[in-house]
Parts: structure tokens; C-alpha cells; sequence
């Protein structure tokens, strides 16, 4: 046996060449096997930071396993996976070449199809698509985009990272998956099902094939608004037109074949229950003379067919010439070595004024606001149950909960139960002359935590080592981070004396009352200051020691020695926001507010240095000081840790994201009905997969690759703003000769797939190897799934909000008040009450962050209630990103 090719595929057995494309995580490039050159392959490459940072690991798993399965029956309309593998940066998927370009272009070239290539393909697609149900899965996100062409213009449908599996109970693409649970998709092609009830179905991707025929004949999909939620209704609403004047490019043919309209009208129907299937869709007169067992005929390709068929393309006779030669993606040189290719290539006007003209539809794939903000605007209920995947609507604002979160907020909230029962206690050790008066029941008093209470509080936190001073706090590098994962307790990031007062949300009335929750702005801190002012005011509390550490947890202990800590939340938990009103740390004035979701407000104030210099120096602490890092603001120290926290997750996500070397499973020949149907035909299509490689046995090794220097990290920007990453090939792979790449036709000559029979040798790993690569395959899957599971869990379900487009200080300008801002008084309390408070408004916050679950609660309750006025609390997309926004503010103001 040559045992050359059992070792495992790597990037440098290619020789990458020009890019084919880019995705939303990947770079697609053409590569040339080097023990092969007539194998030509598409390698997706796909940076593992990059994906993890844009939470698309979820996709990436589902596309890899749909691909492995599907790839087993050798189906031509499918794009073969044939290798995965990867190194310390990159994922990487070896394709079938579709050297064909994608349908789309081809569609752009020509305006529309004529009605026998529209027939044609739509055939091809009926038969791959029930190629992909047979095997229990659904595509979801079915498009003329995600179909390619191989070199003799048959189709490939691709991308299959939105694919989810019709069996729940044993899901081998998905584990995470639940059929209705997830809005995909693009918007031109998404189903009524999907829109009304959140369910997907197989179905959903023959409403999806009905866009496309209807698009392949009018030229542009039937249901297209100016936005997403205009493309919505007309969805549900049925809104769509055969008026000519949509397709009559040329006006030279204005007909449209009465049984495309009729196969359209059928598909087209609302109620998937009643919408025609694919066994009825082959009995329909627009394909009474096609033999649909005759799958040569089907999968002939269309730059190889008769002229009968090219000459009825509604195009110019040199348009038609031009289909005969192939798409002109065959006639680039495309043996250039990769260093020189321009990878960028920049869009010539026309290109551009093209692609404005045939404006792609965009994805929607975790985009479910605009699906949100729809059905609120349509009323249509939004707590399906069954239909949220496990997930819950709070009550109040319609926003996915996941299990997780909901039992964090059932946590918090039994502890703040707890609290709220507690007896009220006034503000530090003398708890008896400043224990507030009992309120009235229906508005229970607010919960300060004094020394007293201290054993009934929640312990959240361990206690933490000795204090060790930081004389300065420049941000942690990170590699200490990565390179330190010992057990070792987290050191806190920051130590100081603050005053505290905690407010549970339902304990304080009308104006915090969770049905008022949208009402969240100056006013309201400015009611609440009002009606809590005594207890704020309150100077005779003793200050507690509040610390941060780098495992982002805040708590604070109530002796001065740092001992008896109560933790009080998490800065890594998407639900708290940190508000900034008036806090100057320098002058020790002012308060830091920060809120918990729907849980609880804190006042943070600082006590004023004489008290600290007492505490410290006045025998309290026997002249130590517990004070640390008194450089760096809260604010930044709590932005500092929640990056490092996100730092470190997206390291361990890296290390522990793989792919495992190997190859898609090949099933023998006879033993799937469809895989004989499709060898035993006349056509090449099985000739154009090039011949999987033995499995190899991936060396233990390469499970969890070696940690990634944070160097190939890319920043860390907001996710909304991140431009495509561009993932250049492997160092590895050195370029091809320019000469020996000439041997190397433009077309790939593709060798015989293992599956069939060439030399009457079968080429095929024994049954154990494969066992073994597959159970490390699915080690590996089950690795990236917790990876991916881990980063999911703080995803909120709602994407931005597509009209967020001001950025983060664009939007603290609109909401800065002319008023110029007013200091707080340098102690721990505002200023005192003015006669009327509603009059005294706080200024609005320097540094107010509010996280993205919040964003989206506050964004779609403003955007429904047509209210976003200037003061309106205005989000960053998150923390990290502020922290960054800050972090370049700072530098910039340093330089
Ligand atoms: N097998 C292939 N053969 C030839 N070109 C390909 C192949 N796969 C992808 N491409 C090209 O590379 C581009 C990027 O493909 P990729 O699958 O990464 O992203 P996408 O599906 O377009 O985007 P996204 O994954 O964000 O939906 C495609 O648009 C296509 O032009």
C-alpha cells in the first residue's frame, strides 16, 4: 500500500491559486492538488479566529457534517466535499472546482433564461433537491447565488451552512438543532412558514425553487421590497407579478409560457400543507415530455447541449455564441502563481454599475430582528413555544431567552427576592440609626447591603487572595492570558472604597416597573436619584471594598480587609449594562450606574480620599492600603476585563476548534439506489469528481492544534462593522511554476471518483480506518460544538437592528443634552434635592454603554413606538467594542 497517501491532507500538498470568491467567513480559492496537477479542487479557507469572533463556528460545523453526508451519494448537484483539514489559523474544506461560475452571473449575463434552459435547470434542481430531502435535510437558504456550475454547465448547489435536518431525534448535521428554532435564510427567498410560524420544512425550499423559476423567467426575484420588511409582506401577502414590462429585456419577446406561470402559481402557495410537492411537481405539463429517470439527459451540462436549445435564449446572437464557448471564467489564465494575483481585484465601474443593477439579496442568516420587528408590526404572536427552540420571549419585550439566560434570571431573581425580603438596613455599620423607615408594600424599599446582612447574601464570588497592589494598570498583555491557564485564583484588576445601594426592579414602583422599562433615561435615573435620595445621601455609611478581577467578577466585601466578599455580577453577563452618570473618579465624585436586565440598579460612588486615607491609614488597616490601580478608571477596568474575558474564550475556542483531517465518507457503489442511478448513466458526471484520497488516520495531534499566538488574531472589532476577512492562502503552499503550470489545462481534467469502478480497483480505506477518523471526526465536531455552543450562549438571539447604522459616538452626540453637564458634588451623593426634581435633569452620560441584549430591547421598542427621541438611551453594539472605540480614543489622545 502506498503510505503516502494515507498521511493526512494538509495545505501544503496544494498549490493555491487565484480566488474565487469570498463569503462572510471564507476565502474560496482554486487549488491544484501538487501530487496530481490534473485534480483541481475549490479550498474554503476559513480563518478559525475569524469565525469564532463572528460566531459563525455553528455554521461551519453544520456546513462540514451536511457536506459529509450528502456527499456520500455522489449526487452531481450536490458540491463534493472531498478533504477537511486544517493548521493552527485556518479551517480548510476541499471542494468540488465549479468551474462554472455561479448561476447568478450566468443569469446576469443573459436577463433571463429561455424557457427550455429555465425547464432544464429547474429539472436539475428538482433532482438534487430530492437527492437532499431523501437524506433528511433541508438547505434553507436555496438561491441562485448558492447554485454553481461545473465546467459543462450543470448545477451544483452549495453552501449548505443554513442546512438544518428534517429528523431532530437524530441530527447527524447539528446536534444544537431544532427545525423552527432558527430564522435563515435571504429575504427574497424565505418562506411564509418561516415568516408566520417560524417552522422550516422541506417545503420551505421548494417555496424557495419557485422564486428561482419565476427569477430564471422574469430575470429578478418575484418578491422584492425596498426593504426586508417590505420584501416580507409582499411575501405573505403573495404580492408578486408576471407584468412583462419586469422582464421584457430586449422587447423582443414578450411571452411567457403559460405552464411556467401555472408550475410557479403551485409552488407559490402560502400554506406549505397545501403546497404542491416535488413527486407532484414532476407530473406538471411543463414536464410531460421529460423522462425523469433519464438522469443523462437531466445532468447534461449546458455549455455541452444542443444548439436547439442555446438557440431559443432570448439574447442576442452573440450572447447565445457566447454560451456556446462556456462561461468566461473558463477562458481566464488561471495557472498564475499566487503571488501574483492582485487578490483584491478591484470592481471596474461597470462591474460596479452591474452589481448595483442586479443587486444581490442579503442574507439574513441570524439577522431575525427585521423578522421580529415584522410580525410585532403585523401582530403576530411572537411566543410560540414550541417554536422558539427552547427559547422564551420575555414578557415584555417579545426578545428571545435562552434557557440559559432564563435560568440566570430565574438565579438573580430569586436572590433578589431574597434581598427584597430582607429587613431593610440603612447604610453601613450603623445600621440601626440609619435603617430606613418600612415602605408600603406595594412599593418595598430599595435593598442596601450593609455589614449585617452580609452571610445572607448570595455568595457569587470566592474569596479572593491577598490584595496585590498595581502600582500602574496598563492592560494585561494578553499572551498572560493564554499562556496562564493555572487554577490559580483571578487577581483583582482593582480595589477601592465605594459606597453601594442596590435597587431590585419591581421593589421601587411605577418608574421602574418592568412595563415602563422602555422609559430607561435621564429622567428616570433622575426619579430614581429623587425618590432614594435620603439613603444616597446618607453620609454616615462605611464604604465597602469593591473589586474587579481578571475573571470579571465585581464584588465587594464590607470589612476593609478585603474578607466576607459578596459578589455582586458578572461584566461578562450580556445582560448588564454600565451607565457612567457623572463619575469622575479623579475628583471622587459623582455615581456609576449599573444595571442588571430587568434585575436590579446599582449606585456606585466613591468614597472620598479622606475617608480612604482614614480607612488605610487611620489603623483600620494598620497603614496598608487594600487600594489597587488607582490609574485606571472603572469604567475601562470594566471594559478591560470583559476583553480580557473575551480574549481568553476566543483562545480556547481557537485551540480548541478543529477539523478533522479526512475525507467525506464514500459509500460503495449499490449501496444507495441513487448512487447507481447516477453511475450507471451516460453522462461524465461522475468523471468530474476527482478521486478521494485513501481516509488518513489523523495523528492525535492534530485534534486540538497548537494554541494560536495572539498575533494571528485579528482585532477585535464590532461585528456589525468587521469588513469580509480576507484568509490568504498557506505560507505552505508555494507557488506553481509558471511553466509547469501550463501542463495544466484551463478546464480541470478530473480523474474517476472512488466510488466507481476505473481499473477495476477500488481505491478505499479499510472500514476500521475509517471508524477511526470518523469517531475523531466526531470528536473533533463535538470539541467545536462546545466551543461553539460556549460562544453562542452570549450571542443574543436578535441581530442588529439593520437600520443601526450611526456609530456608537454618533449616537452619544444625538443624545447629548445642550445643557453642559453637571457635576456631582465630591461625596457619594448627588447634589442635594432642588424643590422640584423633576426639573433637575442629569446630564447624559459620558461613558454610557449599553449592552447589545439591551440595545435591541431598547432599539425595537423605540423603533415600534416611533419614540427615539434624543433622550432615549442610546447602546453601542457591546462592551468590547466600546472598550475598543475607548481604547483607540485614548491612544489617539495620547499620541
Ligand atoms: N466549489 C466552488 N467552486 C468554485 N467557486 C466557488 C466554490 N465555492 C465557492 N466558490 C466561490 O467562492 C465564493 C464564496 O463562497 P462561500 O461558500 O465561501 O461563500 P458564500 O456562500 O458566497 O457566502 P456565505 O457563506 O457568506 O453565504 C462563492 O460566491 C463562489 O463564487
Amino acid at each position: 500500500m502506498d503510505m503516502s497517501r494515507q498521511r493526512k491532507r494538509t495545505a501544503a500538498d496544494f498549490v493555491f491559486k487565484e480566488e474565487l470568491g469570498h463569503g462572510s467567513y471564507s476565502t474560496v480559492y482554486k487549488a491544484v492538488d501538487k501530487r496530481d496537477p490534473k485534480r483541481v479542487y475549490a479550498i474554503k479557507v476559513c480563518s478559525k479566529a475569524h469565525i469564532i469572533k463572528e460566531r459563525k463556528v455553528k455554521y461551519v460545523t453544520i456546513e462540514k457534517n451536511t457536506m459529509n453526508l450528502l456527499a456520500q451519494g455522489n449526487h452531481p448537484g450536490i458540491v463534493k466535499l472531498y478533504y477537511t483539514f486544517h493548521d493552527a489559523d485556518n479551517l480548510y474544506f476541499a471542494l468540488d472546482f465549479a468551474s462554472g461560475g455561479e448561476l447568478l452571473a450566468l443569469l446576469h449575463r443573459y436577463g433571463r433564461f429561455n424557457d427550455a434552459l429555465c425547464r432544464h435547470f429547474t429539472a436539475q434542481l428538482v433532482d438534487t433537491l430530492e437527492y437532499i430531502h431523501s437524506r433528511g435535510v433541508i438547505h434553507r437558504d436555496l438561491k441562485p447565488e448558492n447554485v454553481l456550475l461545473d465546467r459543462d454547465g450543470r448545477l451544483m448547489i452549495t453552501d449548505f451552512g443554513a442546512a438544518a435536518t428534517t429528523d431532530k431525534t437524530d441530527n447527524p448535521i447539528d446536534d444544537d438543532f431544532t427545525p423552527a428554532s432558527s430564522f435563515v435564510g435571504t429575504a427574497e427567498y424565505v418562506s411564509p412558514e418561516l415568516l408566520l410560524h417560524n417552522r422550516c420544512t422541506p417545503s420551505s425550499d421548494i417555496w424557495a425553487l419557485g422564486c428561482m423559476i419565476y427569477q430564471f423567467t422574469v430575470g429578478s426575484p418575484p418578491f422584492r421590497g425596498e426593504n426586508e420588511l417590505k420584501t416580507f409582506a409582499k411575501i405573505v401577502e403573495l404580492d408578486y407579478t408576471w407584468n412583462p414590462s419586469r422582464y421584457d429585456m430586449d422587447k423582443s419577446n414578450t411571452s411567457i409560457n403559460p405552464m411556467i406561470v401555472d408550475t410557479v402559481r403551485r409552488i407559490l402557495v402560502t400554506d406549505d400543507a397545501t403546497r404542491i410537492t416535488l413527486a407532484q411537481l414532476k407530473l406538471l405539463p411543463w414536464f410531460q415530455d421529460l423522462d425523469w429517470k433519464d438522469k443523462g439527459k437531466i445532468w447534461q451540462g449546458v455549455f455541452t447541449m444542443v444548439p436547439s436549445l442555446l438557440d431559443r435564449v432570448p439574447s442576442p446572437a452573440s450572447q447565445q455564441a457566447q454560451l456556446r464557448q462556456g462561461p468566461s471564467r473558463q477562458l481566464h489564465v488561471i495557472d498564475t502563481p499566487v503571488k501574483n494575483i492582485t487578490i483584491m481585484k478591484q470592481k471596474t465601474k461597470t462591474k460596479r454599475l452591474m452589481a448595483k443593477k442586479n443587486k444581490k439579496p442579503t442574507k439574513m442568516s441570524e439577522n431575525t430582528n427585521s423578522i421580529v420587528e415584522w410580525r410585532r408590526k403585523l401582530g403576530i404572536s411572537l411566543s410560540h413555544e414550541s417554536s422558539t427552540g427552547g427559547n422564551e420571549r420575555t414578557p415584555a419585550t417579545g426578545i428571545m431567552q435562552s434557557p440559559e439566560q432564563k435560568n440566570n434570571a430565574m438565579f438573580i431573581n430569586a436572590a433578589a427576592q431574597r434581598a427584597v425580603q430582607m429587613p431593610l438596613a440603612g447604610l453601613g455599620v450603623d445600621t440601626n440609626t440609619h435603617r430606613m423607615r418600612p415602605r408600603a408594600a406595594t412599593q418595598p424599599a430599595p435593598v442596601v447591603s450593609p455589614p449585617s446582612l452580609a452571610q445572607q447574601q448570595p455568595q457569587v464570588s470566592p474569596p479572593p487572595p491577598p490584595p496585590q497592589p498595581i502600582a500602574s494598570a496598563p492592560p494585561l498583555p494578553t499572551s498572560q492570558v493564554q499562556t496562564n491557564p493555572a487554577p490559580s485564583p483571578p487577581l483583582p484588576l482593582k480595589q477601592d472604597f465605594i459606597y453601594i445601594y442596590e435597587i431590585p426592579y419591581h421593589a421601587v414602583g411605577p418608574a421602574l416597573a418592568l412595563s415602563s422599562y422602555n422609559k430607561i433615561d435621564n429622567n428616570l435615573i433622575t426619579e430614581i436619584v429623587a425618590k432614594h435620595e435620603s439613603v444616597l445621601k446618607c453620609t454616615g455609611t462605611r464604604p465597602k471594598l469593591l473589586t474587579i478581577s481578571e475573571a470579571g467578577k465585581l464584588a465587594y466585601s464590607d470589612d476593609v480587609a478585603g474578607s466576607n466578599r459578596h459578589g455582586i455580577v458578572d461584566v461578562s453577563d450580556s445582560d448588564l449594562s454600565m451607565y457612567d452618570f457623572e463619575f469622575d473618579e479623579a475628583a471622587r465624585s459623582g455615581f456609576l450606574i449599573l444595571e442588571k436586565y430587568k434585575e436590579k440598579i446599582w449606585f456606585i460612588s466613591l468614597a472620598p480620599s479622606v475617608v480612604v486615607s482614614q480607612l488605610c491609614g487611620g489603623g483600620a488597616m494598620g497603614g496598608s492600603s487594600p487600594v489597587i490601580n488607582h490609574s485606571e478608571n472603572w469604567v475601562d477596568c470594566f471594559f478591560r476585563a470583559r476583553q480580557m474575558l473575551d480574549d481568553k474564550q476566543l483562545q480556547s475556542g481557537v485551540r480548541r476548534l478543529s477539523v478533522q483531517d479526512g475525507e467525506s465518507e464514500s459509500s460503495e457503489p449499490g449501496e444507495h439506489s441513487d448512487e447507481n442511478m447516477y453511475n450507471h448513466t451516460s453522462t461524465s458526471f461522475v468523471n468530474s469528481a476527482p478521486e478521494p484520497m485513501p481516509l488518513a488516520v489523523p495523528e492525535p495531534e492534530s485534534v486540538l492544534p497548537p494554541s494560536v499566538p495572539t498575533s494571528v488574531l485579528p482585532p477585535l472589532p464590532a461585528a456589525k462593522n468587521t469588513p469580509p476577512v480576507k484568509h490568504t492562502p498557506p505560507a505552505s503552499a508555494s507557488p506553481v511554476k509558471r511553466v509547469a503550470a501550463r501542463t495544466t489545462t484551463a478546464t480541470p481534467v478530473y480523474g474517476k471518483s472512488s466510488n466507481t469502478i476505473a481499473s477495476g480497483k477500488r481505491t478505499k480505506s479499510s472500514p476500521m480506518l475509517q471508524q477511526t477518523a470518523q469517531q475523531q471526526n466526531n470528536d473533533a465536531t463535538i470539541a467545536s460544538k462546545s466551543a461553539l455552543l460556549h460562544y453562542l450562549a452570549k450571542e443574543p438571539v436578535a441581530a442588529p437592528h439593520p437600520r443601526r447604522k450611526t456609530s456608537v459616538d454618533e449616537r452619544r452626540a444625538h443624545i447629548r443634552s445642550p445643557k453642559p453637564a453637571r457635576r456631582v458634588p465630591s461625596s457619594p451623593l448627588p447634589a442635594p434635592a432642588a424643590k422640584n426634581p423633576v426639573e433637575r435633569k442629569y446630564t447624559p452620560p459620558k461613558h454610557m454603554i449599553v449592552t447589545s441584549s439591551r440595545y435591541e430591547v431598547l432599539d425595537t421598542l423605540n423603533s415600534s413606538n416611533q419614540r427615539v427621541g434624543s433622550d432615549h438611551a442610546i447602546a453601542s453594539s457591546g462592551a468590547s467594542a466600546a472598550f475598543n472605540r475607548q481604547r483607540q480614543r485614548n491612544d489617539s489622545r495620547e499620541k
